[in-house]
């Protein structure tokens, strides 16, 4: 933990994620205390995944490495969500919302950002695309990306996929596995995700009409069915 902060560049912002797991390993306000010694600027709570993760490819491939979860999971309640906010001054944002009904609790409770995520579908397959989720909630209560923050990872490959997710209110967006392949080839890999990534994204932009991604809105894209997402150009 303190290992990868010392890394971190001069304004580069980290946080850290943690499981309930954690526990196991220590008390919780101990991590906490070490989080926030480390210098990492928020926490970021793993809220869904009650079972054992899935990873159904590599399960095919590779020894069994799951590992039951802590029971504790099934205590994940929203009073337990602020008993641990109150045991921090970092904000914690919860990772793993995937409902509209759970992103307006999230607010309730007063979450300073969600996530939407399915972690890139290992947990459970069949669980809804980060895009679905924002299109689901841009549909029942577009204020929620007023008055929350709401970021999403899972699935996100192009820099198309980006521009959709900003569209609809998504504040930033994480990719998980394009840069673990990518570290294949070390710096030089990450190097060319981001770069790829941003040209993608800077001509998206520009394709629509765009001269500042951040007057990127809703106008942006309609739905092609109750699922796709398309741009109007
Ligand atoms: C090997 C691997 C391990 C992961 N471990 C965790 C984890 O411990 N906790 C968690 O919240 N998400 C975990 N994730 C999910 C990622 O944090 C992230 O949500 C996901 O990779 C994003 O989807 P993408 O890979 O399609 O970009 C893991 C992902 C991978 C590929």
């Amino acid at each position: 933990m303190r290992i990868l902060h010392t890394a971190a560049q001069d304004g580069q912002v980290i946080w850290q994620q943690v499981s309930l797991m954690n526990l196991d390993e220590e008390p919780l306000l101990d991590l906490f205390a070490k989080i926030e010694d480390a210098g990492y600027k928020a926490i970021v709570l793993t809220v869904d995944s009650a079972g054992d993760r899935t990873a159904y490819r590599s399960r095919r491939l590779l020894p069994d490495t799951s590992i039951s979860r802590d029971p504790r999971y099934t205590f994940m309640t929203w009073d337990y969500y602020k008993e641990l906010q109150a045991m921090t001054p970092l904000p914690i944002i919860l990772k793993g919302i995937q409902t509209v009904e759970d992103a307006q609790m999230a607010i309730k409770v007063g979450a300073p950002a969600i996530f939407l995520s399915n972690h890139g579908g290992r947990s459970l397959d069949g669980s809804p695309s980060p895009m679905e989720i924002a299109w689901e909630i841009y549909q029942e209560d577009p204020d929620i990306f007023k008055k929350i923050e709401v970021y999403a990872d899972g699935g996100v490959r192009y820099g198309t996929d980006v521009m959709k997710l900003l569209a609809l209110g998504v504040r930033a967006v994480g990719l998980g596995r394009p840069f673990m392949y990518a570290n294949l080839y070390g710096t030089a890999g990450i190097s060319r995700v981001i770069s790829l990534l941003e040209r993608e994204v800077t001509s998206a932009g520009a394709n629509l009409g765009l001269s500042d991604i951040r007057d990127i809105d809703v106008s942006y894209v309609s739905p092609r069915s109750s699922d796709k997402i398309q741009f109007n150009s």
